[in-house]
């Protein structure tokens, strides 16, 4: 894979060709500051300071003991700055107007990736934005958005750069009633159309038994139509959706392989299919006997590592150490 691949990648780049056959976006340059704020996991977890009185969120995650430290060192120079929310005033500007544009509610996104590992920390449990605030919370508390940020061209054999000159934020009208049955992933080789997966994999979807052939079918005419000679590389993958009265739309393009899931092939089984020149084929969950596990960590590592040393491990030492004081103390046996 080369570098110009996983660029085309970018929502920024591809967006203004299929704007026509994808979904309302808007699109902003970050400034280099918000940039190293997404970056930077140094002292507390501050939310940027709101221009606007309406936001939901305080400026910072309330944690009472954290809250101590904080009133300790409040005025005394140094720390008491450090400890001060930064401001992007013109920026969150921008996407307020955005917001209202798209009709008040967005999904955020980065050049290439979603901050889906943060669906957790919203009060929705989903990337359901109204804010600002609320894009800042799940920008920041993202681990895939590392990827974005440092590691997007890792796979490339022509590899020069650790992260794109640029970021943008990627705002996506919200569309509530996305059918995730709907939703495919499309593999091109050698600007071929070799194979369509279903893109959530963890269900098994009957409706979709009826729907296969019909889609299979639109996805195609689709694809020769609006992909084939307007998207440039010659290997890749890309999403769409499939609307209710049988529209397809763009989601996403992503590089052919590496951090790109195959979902329900293998990319072996996709690269046979081009090398023998086989049937275009559409993949689908056929039983409930045929879903797969969740292929992606829908948390952040922190949650997921309960390794010796790991804040999981120190949490339950000190939930069992608090334990076995309480049980020992006079009050316990009560
Ligand atoms: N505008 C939207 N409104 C509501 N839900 C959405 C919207 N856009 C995407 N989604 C949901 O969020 C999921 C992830 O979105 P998206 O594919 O853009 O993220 P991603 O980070 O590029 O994922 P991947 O890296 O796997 O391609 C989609 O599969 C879809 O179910």
């Amino acid at each position: 894979m080369k570098e110009e691949d996983v660029n085309r990648c970018q929502i920024q780049e591809w967006y203004p060709k299929f704007k026509s056959v994808s979904i309302r976006t808007f699109i902003h340059e970050l400034p280099e500051s918000f940039v190293q704020y997404l970056l930077d996991d140094s002292g507390p977890f501050l939310l940027p300071a709101s221009i606007s009185n309406e936001d939901a969120f305080p400026n910072r995650i309330h944690n009472p003991e954290e809250e101590e430290d904080y009133q300790a060192s409040e005025g005394s120079g140094d720390e008491a700055e450090a400890l001060s929310a930064p401001c992007f005033p013109e920026l969150e500007l921008k996407i307020k107007e955005s917001i209202e544009t798209l009709g008040g509610a967005i999904f955020p996104k980065l050049n290439w990736s979603a901050p889906k590992d943060s669906a957790w920390i919203s009060t929705s449990g989903t990337l359901r934005c109204t804010t600002f605030s609320e894009i800042a919370l799940l920008l920041r508390s993202s681990d895939s958005l590392i990827h974005d940020l440092c590691h997007a061209y890792d796979s490339c054999s022509d590899k020069t750069m650790s992260r794109p000159p640029k970021f943008f934020l990627i705002l996506r009208k919200w569309y509530p009633r996305f059918q995730p049955e709907m939703e495919f992933r499309c593999f091109v080789k050698g600007q071929k159309l070799v194979g369509i997966s279903q893109r959530e994999v963890t269900t098994f979807y009957p409706v979709l038994c009826e729907k296969k052939n019909k889609v299979e079918v639109l996805i195609e005419e689709f694809f020769n139509d609006n992909v084939r000679v307007k998207f440039e590389s010659d290997d890749y993958t890309f999403d769409v959706y499939v609307t209710e009265d049988e529209r397809v739309k763009v989601l996403d393009f992503n590089p052919w392989g590496a951090f790109t899931l195959p979902l329900l092939f293998t990319w072996e089984e996709l690269e046979q299919k081009a090398r023998e020149g086989d049937d275009l084929e559409l993949r689908i969950v056929e039983s409930r006997c045929g879903v797969r596990p969740g292929l992606k960590t829908a948390v952040p590592y922190d949650y997921l590592d309960v390794s010796a040393g790991s804040g999981w491990d120190q949490f339950l030492r000190n939930a069992s150490e608090e334990l076995q004081q309480q049980t020992k103390s006079p009050e316990a046996g009560a």
